[in-house]
């Protein structure tokens, strides 16, 4: 079906008055579904409406003609609109809110409608629309010059804007790291550039949103960015120097604002990310080390879901964010361990407070009981700033305010991170008897249906609720009195939506209707009648219901404009509680999971005592109430890299995988699962470990192996962890022994990276001997008869065998081919006796044939400058020159 709207400067003339304002709407929304209200629905026309109801399933119809043509639409009812946008953004499509803005006048045409806001899925604020842990991010890409690339991102519900350059290959891993769920960008960028976010949004399922190139534009950026904040410098925040940000920030902030109608006046904090300053996770180790997503794409189990036992969604998001963004600088992440160890009671650092006899050990818990109810108050204040703030929010805010000043009290005399959070969780002033004078106890649910605005706060409201409330005693009163100047017995005044007021008299008693009754229904039984004095009180009492609920609205709108002033010091009491919330889950973690605070060395180290595999343990407990055996890991300059062999289900990867996440808890400020652990700067954890087959991006199994091991060798330093978990496997076994061999070697002298290498090659266990950095450690396991029965214990010294046929018995695998294979096995391994021959496999390689120099190369080493004058040097060049021709 043609969209009318499509085209430039559509005519609209021969369109009905509506759709011809409807359509020139659309054209203002030209990729975007228009909601256009009708009384109590939300109609969609024409490729909207087809769309719509292939999307949501609803019915499309045909009505009235429109330039000659049928017009198609679809439609949702208004109060039952959030379940449908949510499907919609869900789906990656944005909806524009075209709400009635007019009053409905005598004279012809339509209602004046405008679009009130654009619902997209990076620029959420509907508490329905949202995950309670995660945010909805807005990323904007700006193509910069040199390869470089500017980026720009926010959580509309968080008041921080983000701002960060990057080189031109490095963007995958910043979307993979900021998760946003859209990404704008400029309608110019690269055939090339516009490919590869294609191919980002089928990996990162975020949608794209294309955005014209003029708003992408770095001094507009720095303008925007200096009003947002207030400021006549970006120099606080480290960010003057950011052009190509700015350009993306500009875009940013316009794209914001169009989708809420209104100024983002809470966005007041700017936060540089500077590549260095983070520990690198790229994509891959994210995935594999399961940090918030299981490999299988599920939210469950992975290190967050078991850290995440905050009381509120905002402490879960923080925890997310702290999780995923650990910086290289570890101050803050002692200050994190500091304030873990105050509330698990382990430092007697709680000076004698008003508290009185309340330990600390008591401490956690009340805490956390004190925030558990707390609402979600960052994302109320983000819809307080957005106006978009619903009554029953506003009085869970109140709510919030009493249980922050609680929880103030009760970090009363404490030290560090925790006297920092205390401070800002000072309720603003006046904020909380605003809101309890201003609201109901019990507000309805919108403040279009009135009953929202507390008794006593405003007289003329007061006024004309009295009004409503005295109907039913001046009905009553009227009743009596009527049925005393009548003798009607069973004559009744009531009251319903369609017909008013009325007087209803029984078909029986009609003859002894007075003369002033004026007729006003006919009912079967019955009669229904308005006397002049009812009709009087009718006019009053609906127009004061009318005149109560605009009031009602009036006084919200200015509750909303006095608590404007609130949302600075809203804003960073919404920070304070999530990071209380945040940390009080870490050290309810570590009090139940048994888990000890790091420490931090200068020199580079990973020194773990009975570490543990914090998500193994929990789910071994979990299904078969087995122990998990701890380990302990021991690297340091001298003891680069752990060679680890041992056979399969022995527990060779979780191992590994438990270095990194512990490395990782430690960097974030948490507790970690071990007895004791000590660790020295990092910059990056690199890992490498078997995936299924990148099938999006058409690579194969062996290729995107060497791809992952090929990024790694150029990225990790010796302040990185790697693991790599049997490198070499995807391909024939001399060629994949021949490629891990070399790449351990790599990683040995070149990188000097702290590396776990596990391996099958059995030819790698010689590896140690050569480099004196690197040692055999294997996983135990005995052989109980022809059964096997795995250790887990990490050992030192090279496995002896690799027990893959016990395994596979293990595994099921019918007796016929377990027995083929022994034979097998045997027969190999005498082949392999006989013809073994001394393959030095970690011989440097033999250095490549230099080629004989050019006749220009010659010349040019002939030359000695400084002994030239500038008429030979000229000379020179013009010989040079002839002779490259000559070449
Ligand atoms: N330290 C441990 N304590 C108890 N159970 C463990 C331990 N390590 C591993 N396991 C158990 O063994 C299973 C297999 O471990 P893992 O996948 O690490 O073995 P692997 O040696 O890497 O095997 P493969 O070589 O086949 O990949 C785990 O799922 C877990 O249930």
């Amino acid at each position: 079906m043609p969209n009318p709207a499509a085209a430039a400067k559509p005519d609209l003339s021969a369109h009905t008055p509506m759709m011809a304002q409807y359509l020139a709407i659309k054209s203002q929304h030209p990729d975007t579904l228009v909601f256009y209200r009708m009384g109590d629905f939300y109609e969609l026309f024409y490729s909207d409406a087809e769309k719509a109801a292939r999307l949501l399933d609803i019915t499309l119809t045909k009505r009235g003609n429109s330039a000659g043509e049928p017009v198609v639409m679809a439609g949702v009812p208004f109060h039952s609109v959030e379940g449908y946008l949510a499907r919609l953004i869900k789906q990656g499509e944005s909806v524009a809110i075209c709400e009635q803005v007019g009053e409905v006048a005598a004279s012809k045409g339509p209602v004046e409608r405008k679009v009130v806001r654009v619902v997209t899925p990076g620029t959420l604020t509907d508490t329905e629309l949202m995950n309670d842990k995660a945010e909805a991010m807005l990323l904007a890409v700006h193509q910069g010059s040199r390869h470089r690339l500017g980026l720009a991102w926010l959580s509309v519900t968080q008041g921080a804007l983000h701002l960060a350059e990057c080189a031109g290959d490095e963007l995958e891993s910043w979307v993979a790291r900021i998760g946003p769920s859209e990404l704008l960008f400029s309608a110019e960028v690269t055939p090339a550039f516009e490919q590869r976010l294609k191919a980002l949004r089928m990996a990162a399922s975020l949608s794209l949103t294309q955005r014209p190139q003029f708003q992408f534009d770095a001094g507009l950026g720095l303008r925007k960015l200096l009003e947002q904040l207030g400021s006549a410098t970006l120099a606080a925040w480290r960010a003057d120097d950011l052009a190509q940000a700015h350009a993306a920030a500009a875009a940013l902030l316009a794209y914001a604002e169009h989708t809420q109608g209104r100024a983002l006046s809470h966005v007041q904090d700017l936060q540089v990310q500077r590549d260095d300053e983070l520990i690198d996770l790229p994509v891959t180790t994210r995935r594999n080390l399961e940090l918030v997503q299981t490999l299988r794409g599920e939210d469950s189990p992975t290190l967050f879901s078991l850290l995440d036992t905050c009381m509120t969604g905002m402490g879960s998001r923080q925890l997310k964010g702290w999780l995923l963004e650990p910086r290289r600088d570890r101050s803050q992440a002692v200050r994190r361990h500091e304030a873990i160890g105050v509330l698990r009671g382990e430092r007697p650092s709680l000076q004698p407070s008003p508290r009185g006899g309340e330990g600390v050990d008591r401490l956690l818990e009340t805490l956390r009981g004190e925030l558990k109810g707390c609402s979600d108050v960052e994302r109320i204040t983000a819809r307080i700033a957005l106006r978009q703030v619903r009554p029953r929010e506003l009085v869970g805010l109140r709510q919030s305010l009493a249980k922050a000043a609680a929880l103030s009290q009760r970090l009363q005399g404490l030290e560090g991170l925790l006297a920092e959070v205390r401070e800002q969780l000072a309720p603003p002033a006046g904020c909380a008897g605003l809101l309890a004078q201003t609201l109901l106890e019990e507000p309805a649910a919108l403040v279009r249906d009135g009953g929202v605005i507390a008794t006593g706060h405003d007289a003329e409201l007061d006024e004309l609720r009295e009004i409503q409330d005295n109907c039913d005693g001046f009905l009553l009163e009227l009743e009596t009195r009527e049925k005393a100047r009548t003798g009607i017995a069973n004559l009744r005044v009531q009251y319903n939506k369609v017909h008013g007021f009325y007087i209803e008299v029984t078909q029986g008693q009609l003859d002894k209707v007075p003369a002033d009754y004026r007729r006003r229904q006919t009912l079967k039984n019955a009669e229904r009648f308005i006397t002049p004095e009812l009709k009087a009180f009718e006019d009053k009492a609906l127009s004061a219901q009318d005149r109560a609920l605009a009031r009602e609205k009036w006084l919200f709108e200015r509750l909303l404009d006095e608590l404007q002033a609130h949302v600075p010091a809203l804003t960073r009491l919404a920070r304070a509680l999530s990071a209380l919330d945040a940390l009080g889950a870490l050290a309810e973690r570590s009090l139940t999971l048994n888990w000890c605070r790091p420490e931090f060395i200068k020199e580079p180290a990973i020194e773990i005592a009975q570490g543990r595999h914090p998500v193994v343990e929990a789910r071994l407990a979990e299904t078969s109430g087995s122990a998990f055996i701890a380990n302990d890991t021991r690297l340091g300059p001298k003891q680069r890299m752990q060679v680890i062999t041992g056979p399969n289900m022995g527990g060779k990867s979780t191992y590994m995988r438990q270095v990194a996440l512990i490395c990782l808890l430690a960097a974030m400020g948490a507790y970690v699962p071990a007895q004791a652990c000590r660790l020295g700067p990092m910059d990056a954890i690199h890992t490498r470990i078997g995936a299924a087959d990148d099938l999006a991006n058409a690579q194969s199994t062996f290729m995107l192996e060497m791809t992952e091991a090929a990024q790694i060798l150029h990225a990790a330093t010796p302040q990185s962890l790697v693991l790599m978990d049997e490198i070499g496997r995807g391909t024939s076994t001399f060629d994949g022994l021949a490629l891990a061999s070399g790449i351990a070697a790599h990683l040995h002298d070149r990188t000097q990276a702290f590396t776990l290498f596990a391996t099958h090659y059995f030819e790698l266990t010689e590896f140690p001997a050569r480099h004196h950095a690197a040692l055999n450690v294997h996983v135990s396991a005995v052989e109980s008869g022809a059964d096997i029965v795995f250790l887990h214990e990490i050992q030192p010294g090279p496995a002896s065998r690799s027990y893959g046929i016990q395994v596979a018995r293990l595994a099921g695998m019918p007796a016929g081919v377990v027995n083929h294979a022994r034979h097998a096995l045997s027969s190999l391994e005498n082949q392999q006796l006989l013809s073994r021959e001394q393959v030095d496999l970690f011989a440097p390689p033999p250095a490549a044939e230099a080629p004989a120099p050019s006749a220009v190369e010659a010349a040019v080493a002939a030359l000695d400058p400084d002994a030239l004058s500038p008429r030979e040097a000229l000379d020179a060049l013009y010989a040079l020159k002839k002779k490259l021709g000559d070449g």
